[in-house]
């Protein structure tokens, strides 16, 4: 148990910490500032745009999420939940009663669905921070590469994408392959598949979701950020590409 959580004897429960201590900084690189500031920028290129999509960051040991369902443009760092890190189990919103926080909001909030996908890169990759957007680029190349791997080369920002997403740099000379995963009705049930992928594909820096979006991480934000870019922009330059018929 750590410092911020009491249990209450009595009733058996955890109580946690809803304080704002863990999530206020004047460091503009604090993660609880960093994922408003991310998320608004996200919302401004169409990636988290209708509450969907959005970036969870690792620091050491504690992992930064924002909410669920909300207009993720408008987070504030008091909205932020934060997990300790590792944890024996991903933290699945069917594991309600048993799971740990350190911090809380103090206003009804829940956290992000994607707080279970976020953690396997986590764990499977040790990556420090893992973005989902919705990128109709993204879901494009989905429906343009009907198969379960989109694939493309020859393109100068492959070199900006990283083998497994956390390694060295990829080259030029390197065909860019990821992996797609089907979509589910809801978001906590693509964790086996997506878990399965990334195994499959220990050297894919990011996991496709059919008609709904894409999985990136890096071994740092910057990292994840700039990856996401370069994918993002792979994908709309494939699927631009496969429609002129020139790929
Ligand atoms: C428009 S709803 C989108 C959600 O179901 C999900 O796909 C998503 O990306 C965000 O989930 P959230 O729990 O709001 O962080
Ligand atoms: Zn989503």
């Amino acid at each position: 148990m750590n410092s911020t959580e009491s249990r209450d004897k009595k009733s058996n429960t955890t109580i946690v910490d809803t304080s704002d201590d863990l999530v206020t900084s004047p460091d503009p690189t604090h993660p609880a500032n960093l994922i408003p500031e991310l998320c608004r920028h996200f919302w401004t290129i169409g990636w988290a745009t209708g509450t969907g999509g959005g970036i969870s960051i690792r620091d050491d040991d504690k992992v930064y999420i924002a909410p669920s369902g909300v207009q993720k443009e408008r987070i504030k760092p008091e909205h932020i939940f934060v997990l300790p890190y590792p944890q024996s189990e991903p933290p699945l919103a069917s594991t309600a009663d048993t799971r740990t926080f350190l911090r809380k909001p103090s206003i009804p909030l829940k956290e992000s669905a994607c707080t279970p996908l976020f953690w396997a890169a986590f764990d499977l990759r040790d990556a420090k921070a893992c973005i989902h957007t919705h990128s109709q680029h993204a879901v494009m190349a989905t429906l343009l590469w009907p198969g379960n791997e989109f694939r493309i080369e020859k393109l100068e920002m492959i070199k900006g994408v990283r083998w497994g997403g956390v390694e060295g740099t990829m080259t030029y000379e390197d065909e860019l392959v990821v992996p797609i995963i089907e979509n589910t009705p809801l978001e906590e049930d693509l964790r086996h598949t997506l878990v399965e992928a990334m195994k499959a594909y220990p050297k894919a820096a990011a996991v496709l979701v059919r008609r709904h979006g894409v999985y990136v991480w890096g071994p740092s934000w910057e990292s994840a950020k700039t990856q996401a870019e370069c994918l993002d922009y792979l994908f709309e330059l494939g699927v631009k590409m496969k429609l002129a018929n020139v790929l």
